[in-house]
């Protein structure tokens, strides 16, 4: 089998606050394929977002190990730990935290760009990426000229962007109706194998986790 893009082992996090300590990740041992869309489901508060902050190198404060592509990752100093984010992960978040001020093409260039990609490079992928999600007619509206939909499809551009081995989502359709949640859902799904990338995929939604390859349980602070 080839080497995971992502693997966890005994990965723990607690939150203390005065006198109470939480221990929210008792020890989650993950590991995701090449290529692999796996589902995190667990009941609000089990822990999914922590565990996605863990592995995205967004957050200290964690024991255990954290391999990204064959390397361990979990205690990089910053400059190292932004490189591997810039350079392996793509992230999509409930809310789509796209830039205001810039439109759609030039939201989705910028993780190519600050990757050191030429402006036309950045900008081509950019728009192909854009097209393949049906906004090709939406390429220079800004954010607040879109819809939620069109919003969240921008952000799935921008995840993909850079190509990464591994995109990490945290309730990519959570703020979404039904309808369109399904219909973004399969959009980020189709584009995610497509392009090959790994993905880590938090939701509540049983019915949207049956689309994934596999689906892990997070309880009582370990993965079932
Ligand atoms: N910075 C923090 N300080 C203290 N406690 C925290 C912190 N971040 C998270 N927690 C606690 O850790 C637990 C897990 O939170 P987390 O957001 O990871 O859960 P979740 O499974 O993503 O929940 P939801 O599905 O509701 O988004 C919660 O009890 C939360 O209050």
């Amino acid at each position: 089998m080839s080497e995971p893009v992502l693997q966890t082992r005994d990965l723990r996090r607690s939150f203390t606050q005065g006198e109470t300590t939480i221990h929210v990740l008792r020890g989650v041992d993950l590991a995701i394929a090449p290529g692999e869309i796996v589902a995190l489901l667990g009941a609000s508060g089990s822990g999914k977002s922590t565990l996605l902050q863990a592995v995205g190198l967004l957050e200290g404060g964690f024991d255990g190990s954290i391999r990204i592509d064959g390397a361990e990752v979990g205690k990089l100093e910053s400059h190292e730990r932004t490189l591997t984010r810039r350079d392996k992960l793509g992230f999509v978040y409930q809310f789509h935290h796209l830039l205001p001020d810039f439109n759609a093409t030039e939201n989705v260039e910028l993780p190519r760009l600050i990757q050191g990609a030429t402006f036309e490079d950045a900008k081509a992928r950019a728009e192909a990426l854009l097209t393949a999600l049906g906004l090709g007619t939406r390429l220079t509206h800004r954010p607040n000229q879109l819809s939620g939909g069109e919003q969240q499809r921008v952000a799935v551009a921008r995840a993909l962007s850079t190509r990464p081995a591994l995109v990490l989502a945290d309730e990519p359709t959570g703020n979404l109706d039904e309808k369109t949640a399904d219909i973004v859902l399969a959009e980020f799904l189709r584009l995610v194998r497509g392009e090959g990338s790994a993905a880590l995929i938090a939701t509540h939604n049983e019915r949207l986790a049956d689309r994934m390859d596999r689906v892990v349980r997070l309880h009582d602070g370990i993965l079932e």
